[in-house]
């Protein structure tokens, strides 16, 4: 599974965004070291705290089925350049994401950034250490 089929896929996700409030259509796609792939865009609410974002949902769905281990998780937007998570969603990467986690953030023009957890949360709140 190459970079750009899951690209793909997020774009192809974003579609089902459910994003009344801000309009902003977020999609993600996530490969499992076991090479399963999760789907997820952001899902709405009009009490707007509420709100899950497109690699939340990508990352509580796998979970969900038993695949903690992420090879690579794509997030895609229509942003000026590539997509940047927000800190709920950096703070969740880091639950589930290891230093080779591959994080790749993307728009729709054809701006790709490839970082990592560490980069995107230095610092990042654990229980472990
Ligand atoms: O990386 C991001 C950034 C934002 N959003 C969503 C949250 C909200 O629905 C909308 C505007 O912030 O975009 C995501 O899903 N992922
Ligand atoms: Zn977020």
């Amino acid at each position: 599974m190459d970079i750009q089929t899951l690209l793909d896929q997020a774009i192809e996700a974003r579609k089902k965004a459910y994003a009344p409030y801000s309009k902003f259509q977020v999609g993600a796609a996530l490969l499992t070291k076991d090479n399963q792939v999760f789907l997820g865009c952001n899902i709405e609410n009009a009490s707007y705290g509420l709100t899950n974002c497109a690699e939340r949902t990508a990352i509580f769905k796998a979970v969900s089925e038993g695949r903690k281990e992420i090879e690579a998780i794509v997030v895609v937007g229509d942003t000026e350049g590539p997509i940047a998570p927000c800190g709920a969603c950096r703070q969740v990467m880091a639950e589930f994401c290891d230093k080779d986690t591959k994080i790749i953030l993307a728009n729709l023009n054809g701006s790709k950034a490839e970082t990592t957890i560490d980069q995107l949360l230095p610092g990042a709140f654990s229980l472990k250490d």
